[in-house]
């Protein structure tokens, strides 16, 4: 069976996810898109999804009868609206991280996905999917490196586009790492500490950059995350973990050591879409063999509310500089 997707949102990751559904990918087809931007729209579908309905609302794709299952790639702030009326719809939905913008948004949306009794909703974690994340996790597992006591990691960034303000440093970049991190050591968190970096003269005004998020989880490990998205030097993903016995680094993207002009080294990627871009087309086909079979195998709704209650305390850890804790509802059965 070929699985007919309708996506709402053709910017940046909306375009990019619609060129691997419809083409790249096994099992899949583009059947229908919208954006708010009707040109957006219109020039995506001539270009990567010729045929594929554009509808002029976001509804109007979930109300498709030519659509199975619904990509949500718009704007964080209208991820509420189009997952939960997909929920109501009854039609599976892969939202891309956040899941919603708030903990109450998110918990709206654990409570509809319960309520309709089926599994639907899967969120754009897709750092799940990477190979080097997997291997790291698959140490973990093996119990090399023995019980998992801390752990530091790094996001930077070389610049960030003009709409990046206020904390998004924590909602839109550090929310990877707030999923990443617990799925690797399977543990939750249960307090989040912000300290603030000399700041770089390369933030513009109203961006606090860089900075420290320092996690514990409820076993007592303690996890340092330097988000730094002004660093220039390229886009650059950093993950040790230090346990009893050795410690276990992320592997770098392979690419070719050079010598050259007097320097030995290899380059750094400069545009997450690269470093990426295998996860994500993992990341994809296994959501639409999921979905087919009526499964979801991947991040869940609840896996979106945890992120968003911890996202929460950070933000509020940045603002008044106290260690926060952090406390979600009791994990539902139907996610266990
Ligand atoms: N998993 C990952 O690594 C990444 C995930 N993202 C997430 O994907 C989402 C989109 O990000 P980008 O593509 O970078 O942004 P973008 O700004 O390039 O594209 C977003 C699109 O959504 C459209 N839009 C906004 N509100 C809408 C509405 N109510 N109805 C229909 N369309 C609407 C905009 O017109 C725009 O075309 C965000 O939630 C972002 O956090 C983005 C980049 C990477
Ligand atoms: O999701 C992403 C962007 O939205 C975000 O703005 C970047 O900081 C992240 O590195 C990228 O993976």
């Amino acid at each position: 069976m070929t699985l007919k997707i309708g996506v709402i949102g053709t910017g940046a990751i909306g375009q990019e996810h619609i060129a691997r559904l419809n083409g790249k990918l096994a099992g899949s087809t583009v059947t229908a898109v919208n954006d708010i931007n009707p040109d957006s729209a219109r020039a995506t579908a001539e270009r990567y999804c010729p045929g594929a309905r554009v509808h002029e609302t976001g509804q109007g794709v979930i109300d498709d009868p030519d659509v199975d299952a619904v990509v949500v790639t718009s704007w964080g702030p209208s991820h509420e609206e189009f997952v939960l009326a997909s929920i109501a719809a009854g039609k599976p939905v892969f939202c891309e991280k956040p899941l919603a913008t708030t903990a109450d948004a998110c918990r709206r949306i654990v409570e509809a996905e319960i309520a309709s009794g089926r599994h639907l909703v899967q969120v754009g974690f897709m750092r799940r999917y990477d190979a080097g994340y997997r291997l790291l996790k698959g140490v973990v597992t093996s119990g090399r490196i023995g019980e998992p006591l801390m752990l530091h990691s790094a996001h930077r960034n070389p610049t960030v586009p003009a709409h990046y303000v206020g904390d998004m440093g924590i909602t839109d970049t550090f929310i990877h790492e707030i999923d990443v991190l617990r799925w690797l050591v399977d543990d939750d968190y249960v307090s989040a500490q912000v300290i603030q970096g000399k700041r770089s003269r390369h933030a513009k005004e109203g961006l606090d950059d860089p900075y420290v998020v320092v996690l514990k989880t409820r076993s007592g490990i303690v996890m340092d995350t330097e988000i730094f998205v002004n660093c220039q030097f390229g886009y650059d993903i950093q993950c040790q973990i230090v346990g009893e016995d050795g410690t276990a680094n992320l592997p770098e993207p392979i690419s070719v050591p050079l010598r050259h002009q007097s320097l030995a080294g290899q380059e750094i990627m400069m545009d997450w879409k690269l470093r990426f871009i295998d996860s994500y087309d993992v990341e994809l086909q296994e959501w639409v063999q999921a979905t087919v079979k009526g499964e979801v195998t991947g991040p869940t709704a609840w896996d979106g509310y945890f992120a968003a209650v911890t996202s929460d305390a950070c933000v509020e850890a940045k603002r008044t500089g106290q260690i926060v804790p952090i406390t979600t509802m009791d994990k539902p059965a139907f996610y266990r």
